[in-house]
């Protein structure tokens, strides 16, 4: 798939935001994609998901034991990515504000782990849930996502493979512009704000 057939699936699902938005890593930007609502249609899921898998080297492809992705947002995408690689998909979760594993999944000792993500804005998620991986004795050797708002400026310190890159501006909370200053943002994500 394209850049613009991809942005276009995002389009058509209503899933291009422009407001003012509070992003998990407490930055600020006037976008925000909301792929809950891309993902909602299971056609297209399974689509962008297949397009994804496609962008992975074979090897990679076929090194992977599990796919983990950190919830919400990575829940849907990374069950569609285990599906399209034929992998098993289980996920870690933050009720105390800490990713970790629930729900009686484990990972193998040394256990080759594909992250996957909705998106990547400064990579701090992906990070949190790597560390997860880790502990529980996992090894992640890429990570792959839907969108990298970052357009390739992220280091996740694996190989990193986005469907599609963009340059979406963040900002600091005290450097806000002026078309942002003095409106309230609204907070999508699921990230408890004193985590
Ligand atoms: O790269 P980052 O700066 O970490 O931003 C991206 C993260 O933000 C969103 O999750 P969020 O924490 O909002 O919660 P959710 O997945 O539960 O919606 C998204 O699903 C990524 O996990
Ligand atoms: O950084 C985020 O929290 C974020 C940005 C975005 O565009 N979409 C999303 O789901 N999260
Ligand atoms: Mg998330």
């Amino acid at each position: 798939m394209t850049d613009d057939e991809i942005l276009a699936e995002f389009r058509a699902a209503d899933a291009l935001l422009q407001g003012h938005f509070l992003l998990s890593s407490g930055r600020h930007s006037e976008y925000y994609l909301q792929c809950a609502r891309v993902l909602m249609d299971t056609a297209r899921a399974g689509r962008l998901a297949a397009a994804l898998a496609a962008k992975l080297p074979r090897d990679l492809r076929q090194a992977i034991d599990v796919v983990v992705s950190p919830a919400m947002g990575g829940v849907i995408i990374g069950h569609e990515m285990g599906r399209a690689l034929g992998k098993p998909a289980i996920f870690v979760e933050r009720p105390t504000g800490t990713f970790e594993l629930r729900r009686g999944f484990a990972i193998d000792k040394g256990a080759k782990v594909l992250m996957v993500e909705d998106v990547v804005t400064t990579g701090l998620s992906s990070r949190e849930a790597m560390e997860a991986v880790r502990a529980a004795g996992g090894e992640v050797v890429a990570e792959a996502a839907l969108v990298d708002r970052s357009a390739g400026s992220v280091d996740l310190g694996v190989p990193f493979f986005p469907l599609v890159a963009i340059n979406f501006p963040t900002y600091a909370p005290g450097e806000l512009p002026p078309e942002l200053a003095g409106t309230q943002a609204v907070k999508p994500g699921s990230r408890s704000a004193a985590a």
